[in-house]
């Protein structure tokens, strides 16, 4: 862990759309922060998805050194994925729907105290995950979590209790698929998975523990295959994900790598970092260590 001396320039991208709560406190809530005799403030509210990204590479190209996300894991995504490789660092304020990086970099909830702890600009590097090329930075995954992560963006509300309800709600729909994985050098396995989740950091967001064992330092992703389970051992699996024992369950296995390369059926859903998306039947994951500076 590093200190930035003399740092000056700090840009803020909010996204308003993010979770639930108003976002038009942000401003004047910055500059208490963030004087202007110590720092150059560029504040900016994104107006469509990506803009995050776009605004962010600007401010990378600038020589900002840091740009804060103010939002959730998809905005956290956007200005994560434009400052990588640079020299300028990553801060969150976490007010999305689950805040995956956030939680596991155990960063504060609270508005004040997030921006108070950016404003000491202390530095850590961490890795970053690429699923075909897509960067992610907590976990991306395929099958029912990639399906909710659909689901949910087309439900066009946010929110925990709209996520809940498409968990508990589009299980009793959902067919597990056939699998065929190779984890780095070795021979290719074949599991029958209900998800399968590539993990950088241990959450799912909202302090669901998917990958309890996960490190964003350690050069490794950790692989969760979720095998198909009885209705009634839900509640004990849901325990065991908030109480980081979920590795300790039979219906789950997880495998530590650098690169997997998986195989299924035909193109269907992924997710990274809870962001929808689709893509083909080949897919290659691999960990990219140290590419990302973070405000922690
Ligand atoms: N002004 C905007 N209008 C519409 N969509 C936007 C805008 N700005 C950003 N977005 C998109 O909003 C989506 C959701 O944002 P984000 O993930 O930050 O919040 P969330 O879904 O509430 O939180 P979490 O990911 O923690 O559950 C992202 O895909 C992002 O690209």
């Amino acid at each position: 862990m590093a200190i930035i001396e003399q740092m000056k320039k700090i840009a803020f991208i909010i996204n308003p759309k993010s979770g639930t709560g108003r976002k038009t406190k942000y401003p004047d809530l910055i500059h208490k922060y963030f004087s202007e005799a110590l720092f150059e403030v560029d504040i900016h509210f994104t107006e469509y998805a990506n803009d995050g990204f776009l605004r962010a590479k600007e401010y990378v190209a600038e020589g900002y050194d840091a740009v804060v996300a103010i939002g959730g894991d998809g905005t956290v995504n956007e200005i994560a994925r434009a400052v990588m490789n640079s020299n300028t660092a990553l801060g969150i304020v976490p007010c999305g729907s689950g805040n995956g990086l956030a939680l596991h970099l155990k960063l504060p909830l609270q508005a004040s105290a997030a921006l108070r702890r950016i404003s000491k600009m202390r530095v850590n590097n961490i890795d970053a995950g690429l699923l075909n090329n897509q960067p992610f930075f907590c976990t991306a995954g395929i099958g029912y979590d990639a399906y909710i992560a659909n689901r949910f963006a087309e439900a066009g509300k946010r929110g925990p209790v709209v996520y809940m309800g498409e968990v508990i709600f589009q299980y009793f729909d959902y067919k597990s698929q056939t699998y065929k994985l190779t984890f780095d050098n070795n021979p290719p396995i074949e599991r029958t998975a209900f998800l399968v989740t590539f993990a950088n950091a241990s959450q799912w967001g909202n302090n669901a523990s998917i990958a309890p064992k996960a490190s964003v330092t350690d050069g490794f992703m950790d692989v969760v295959v979720m095998s198909e389970f009885p209705i009634y051992v839900a509640p004990k699996i849901s325990l065991r994900l908030f109480t980081k024992q979920l590795d300790k369950t039979r219906y789950v296995e997880v495998f530590k790598c650098k690169k997997l390369l998986v195989e299924r059926p035909k193109e269907d859903y992924v997710h990274y970092d809870g962001e929808p998306g689709m893509m083909g039947e080949h897919l290659e994951v691999e960990i990219v260590p140290k590419v990302l500076k973070v405000l922690v």
